[in-house]
């Protein structure tokens, strides 16, 4: 029993232990539910299991250890022992980009699935939480019916997650509202009866609960990424603008965000958008529209993703005006690798491509990031990969800020100053205080801002720039 709530203890597999069923298996037993998390990475699993979290997310650390320690939270590689200990199955299993087109690779869903199908013998609910093609919970249904065990019960529900990583405890605890849908929504139904006993406690809080049908919940959470990335590619165009005729980006964010109906939240010019979800999320929406004979809906998306793109090539660009057009032998410090700050993840890491690109190009690259070196090194090793800031910036050319971590919006001009070989800085998340950073001798600019380098012959010209602003 559950002393707290006086009711039978929920009995809940997470299967796919990732950023994602990591952080959803640990508050599920935080919530006071028996979890048990299934994974097929030995490495993780022997990780998890001793309380060790393999991937950073401030907060997750302290509850798995909690949970580990007490009994509640276990993990396996066994679909038959998950299958034995729960009745309600997340999957929570990775849905990446294909390496052959837009598509999202949907086998690890479909696998997970059908691996559970093998074992459940009696009354059972998965829930999808994997951001998936609008019509997976349809043909999954149909899947389960054609395959299930005889003599089982199992019905579908899907419930996309919202949760950002860097934050993934409070918005899995508390999240801006529940979203789940059912192909029955009978309020007796398994379905739901069972969900919203899982959510009881969040639900009590006055938490927005929506019940809605299979499709409607797959593509409220497309939808949901879809509209992030935009608003990012909105300022990010803007910058594009001001990057030309002069104006201030954060003025223009600052002032149409104060328009309530529009918001200020997203309106961050910079390096773009980047992680495990916005980019691939998009473009496995257009594939789909695609599929659907509806590719004329989504087109915006493209330029959405083209858009984006774009910002890694004008950090490039710039970075090589600034070192007078040349690249190779430059020494280049990148100050951060991770897609934002406060995660390890480099999945379609801007500041990692920007890091590798100008390595590329012959330059010396030397990458000081918090906590993202070891993943991003795994991905890309010959990068110079330090443990300072100060051992990065050592007697470098150009520095770049393209994640911006709180050690990297701390920094001192002065300090930074005194490693340097050149005082020339790209601010790619415009989080440095220009002015204090001009007064210290830095020739700095960033996203959305007029730059020109001026009095530079081509390819024999020397730092420090001068900046000039158009009439
Ligand atoms: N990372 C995030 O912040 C969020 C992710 N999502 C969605 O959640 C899903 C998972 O994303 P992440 O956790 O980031 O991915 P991830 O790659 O960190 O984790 C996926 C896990 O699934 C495991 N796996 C693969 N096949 C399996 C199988 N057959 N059985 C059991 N485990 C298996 C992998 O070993 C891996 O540990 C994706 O669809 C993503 O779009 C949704 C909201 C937030
Ligand atoms: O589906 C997912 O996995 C998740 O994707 C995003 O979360 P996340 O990828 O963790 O990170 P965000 O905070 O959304 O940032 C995404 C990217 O946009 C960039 N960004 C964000 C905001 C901004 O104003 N400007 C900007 O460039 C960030 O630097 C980062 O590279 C969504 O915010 C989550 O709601 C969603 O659950």
């Amino acid at each position: 029993m559950d002393e707290r709530r006086g009711v039978v203890t929920l009995r809940i597999s997470v299967i796919g232990t990732g950023y994602l069923g990591a952080t959803h298996a640990a508050c599920m037993a935080e919530l006071g539910y028996e979890v048990i998390g299934l994974d097929v990475d030995a490495s993780k699993l022997t990780a998890l299991a001793a309380g060790i979290l393999p991937f950073h997310e401030p907060g997750l650390p302290e509850l798995l250890r909690k949970h580990v320690a007490s009994g509640r939270l276990r993990f396996t590689d066994s679909y038959a022992e998950a299958a034995a200990a729960a009745d309600i199955h997340f999957i929570t299993v990775g849905t990446p980009q294909r390496a052959d087109s837009q598509s999202a690779d949907m086998s690890y869903v479909d696998g997970a699935v059908d691996s559970l199908l093998e074992h459940i013998t009696g009354q059972a609910l998965i829930v999808g939480k994997s951001t998936v093609p609008v019509g997976t919970a349809r043909r999954l249904t149909e899947r389960i019916a054609a395959n299930a065990l005889p003599g089982s019960e199992i019905t579908l529900a899907w419930n996309p997650e919202f949760l950002r990583e860097g934050f993934a405890v409070k918005d899995t605890l508390t999240p801006d509202r529940l979203v789940y849908g059912l192909s029955d929504t009978e309020p007796h139904g398994f379905g739901l009866r069972k969900i919203r006993e899982v959510y009881a406690p969040i639900l009590e809080r006055g938490t927005p609960e929506i019940v809605t049908d299979l499709e409607t919940a797959e593509l409220v959470k497309v939808a949901a990424n879809a509209f992030l990335a935009t608003k990012i590619s909105f300022i990010n165009a803007f910058a594009e603008v001001t990057e030309t005729v002069g104006g201030d980006i954060k003025t223009l964010a600052d002032a149409i965000g104060h328009d309530s109906r529009i918001g200020r939240r997203f309106l961050n010019a910079g390096v773009g958008f980047g992680g495990g979800c916005l980019p691939k999320d998009i473009r496995a929406l257009q594939a789909r529209v695609s599929e659907l004979g509806l590719s004329h809906t989504m087109g915006f998306l493209a330029e959405v993703d083209q858009i984006n793109l774009r910002r890694r090539d004008r950090v490039v660009s710039l970075a090589s005006s600034m070192l007078g057009n040349e690249l190779a032998g430059k020494h280049i410090c990148v100050l951060g690798v991770t897609f934002k700050p406060d995660s390890d993840d480099v999945r379609d890491s801007p500041a990692l491509d920007i890091a590798v690109r100008l390595y590329n190009a012959g330059a010396d690259v030397s990458v000081y990031d918090p906590q993202g070196n070891k993943n991003a090194a795994g991905r890309f090793p010959r990068l110079h990969y330090v443990d300072s800031w100060q051992e990065a910036a050592k007697d470098t050319d150009i520095v770049l800020l393209l994640t911006e971590w709180q050690e990297f919006r701390d920094l001192d001009p002065t300090e930074l100053g005194e490693v340097v070989s050149t005082r020339a800085l790209i601010d790619g998340r415009n989080v440095l205080d220009r002015q204090a950073w001009r007064v210290a001798g830095w020739t700095i600019t960033g996203p959305g801002e007029y730059f020109q380098v001026v009095n530079l012959a081509p390819g024999t010209a020397q730092l420090p720039l001068q900046v000039s602003h158009p009439a």
